[in-house]
C-alpha cells in the first residue's frame, strides 16, 4: 500500500508567458530517496521553489504528511482570496489568516526541509552558529527569558546544542564546530547545510544538487550520509542531482521532468532503458556513455 509523506498533484507554475511547470504530478514514498532528473532548465528548481514556499505557485495541490498531519501546502503558502470566499465565512478566514501568517516557515514546521543549488550558509558564523540559528523557530525565544537566563531558557539552549552536535557527528563536521562557514571546503559546506536541514527535524529533505561540484571521494561521503538519513532516522529525501551515476545509485524511484512535464517515473532499472529519457536528457547514441 502507498504510504506518501508528499503527493504532488498537477502542479502548475508561470513566469508571465513562461510556463515553468506544465503540469506535475509525483509521490515521494515515506522513507525512500526519490530523484528529480532532466536537462537544464526543466523545471526541476522550480518544484523545490514551490514545495518549499520560495514560489507560490500558479496551480494544482502539493500535500505534506509529515509529523502526523496532512498539511495543504499551498494553503498554509497563502492564497489570493476570491470574491466567491465572501459566501464561505470558515474558507474566508482561514485565506485571510494565512495571508497574514502563512510562509515558507509553516512548510519547515509542519516537516520539510532543504538545502540550496547554490550554497547558502552564514559564513562569518561558526559551523555550530549556523545550526543554532536553524533552531531559533523550536527553542524558547522570549527575550525576558534570555534576559533572565531562566532555567527553561538554558535548558533549550543545551537542548539545541546537543541537537547541533549530534546533526556535526552525523555529517562528520565535529572537528570543525568552530570554524568559520566561509572557511570550510566545499564538500564541507554542502555536508553543513544538509546538517543544518536536519536540525530543524524535517521528516522530508529536499536536496538540490548536493554533489554538485564534489569530487568522487565527496560525492561517496555523501551517498552514504544520505544512505545513512534513510536507514537510520527513517527521513524521506527528493534529490536533484545531475551525477547520474550517484542517481542510479541510491534512488528507490526517479521522476524524470522535461519542459514542465513528468516524461518518465519509475525504478532507476526502468528509466535507464526509457527511450524518452534517454531522446530527452541524455541524447539517444550517447546511452552506454552516460546512464
Ligand atoms: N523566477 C523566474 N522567473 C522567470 N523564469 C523562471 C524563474 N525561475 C525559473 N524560471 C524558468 O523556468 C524554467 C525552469 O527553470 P528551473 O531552474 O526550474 O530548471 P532546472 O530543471 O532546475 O534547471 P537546472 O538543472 O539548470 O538547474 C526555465 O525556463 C527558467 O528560465
Amino acid at each position: 500500500m502507498s504510504d506518501a509523506i508528499l503527493q504532488v498533484n498537477n502542479l502548475m507554475m508561470r513566469f508571465g508567458g513562461i510556463k515553468a511547470l506544465n503540469d506535475v504530478s509525483l509521490a515521494v514514498e515515506r522513507g525512500s530517496v526519490t530523484s528529480l532528473i532532466g536537462p537544464n532548465g526543466a523545471g526541476k528548481t522550480t518544484v523545490f521553489n514551490c514545495l518549499t514556499g520560495f514560489y507560490r505557485a500558479t496551480g494544482g495541490r502539493i500535500t505534506l504528511n509529515a509529523n502526523q498531519r496532512s498539511t495543504d501546502v499551498i494553503q498554509v503558502l497563502g492564497q489570493k482570496i476570491h470574491p466567491g470566499d465572501w459566501l464561505h465565512p470558515a474558507r474566508l478566514g482561514s485565506r485571510i489568516w494565512y495571508k497574514m501568517f502563512g510562509g515558507a516557515h509553516l512548510v519547515n514546521r509542519a516537516g520539510l526541509a532543504r538545502t540550496f543549488q547554490n550554497i547558502r550558509l552564514f559564513r562569518e558564523m561558526s559551523v555550530v552558529e549556523n545550526l543554532l540559528v536553524a533552531q531559533h523557530m523550536q527553542v524558547n525565544r522570549q527575550l525576558i527569558a534570555g534576559i533572565l537566563n531562566t532555567r527553561g531558557y538554558r535548558e533549550a539552549e543545551n537542548r539545541a546544542l546537543d541537537r547541533a552536535f549530534y546533526w556535526l557527528e552525523n555529517v562528520d563536521l565535529v572537528g570543525s564546530a568552530n570554524r568559520l562557514a566561509g572557511t570550510l571546503s566545499y564538500g564541507q559546506q554542502r555536508r553543513l547545510e544538509i546538517a543544518r536541514a536536519m536540525c530543524t527535524r524535517p521528516e522530508l529533505i529536499c536536496l538540490d544538487e548536493p554533489a554538485a561540484g564534489l569530487n568522487p571521494v565527496e560525492t561517496e561521503a555523501l551517498s552514504q550520509i544520505l544512505h545513512r538519513l534513510r536507514a537510520d532516522h527513517r527521513i524521506s529525501v527528493l534529490l536533484i542531482e545531475h551525477d547520474m551515476p550517484m542517481v542510479m545509485r541510491i534512488s528507490d524511484h526517479i521522476v524524470v521532468l522535461d519542459h514542465g512535464d513528468v516524461i518518465a517515473q519509475g525504478t532507476p532499472q526502468q528509466i535507464r532503458h526509457d527511450p524518452r529519457v534517454i531522446a530527452a536528457y541524455l541524447g539517444a547514441e550517447e546511452e552506454d556513455d552516460h546512464v
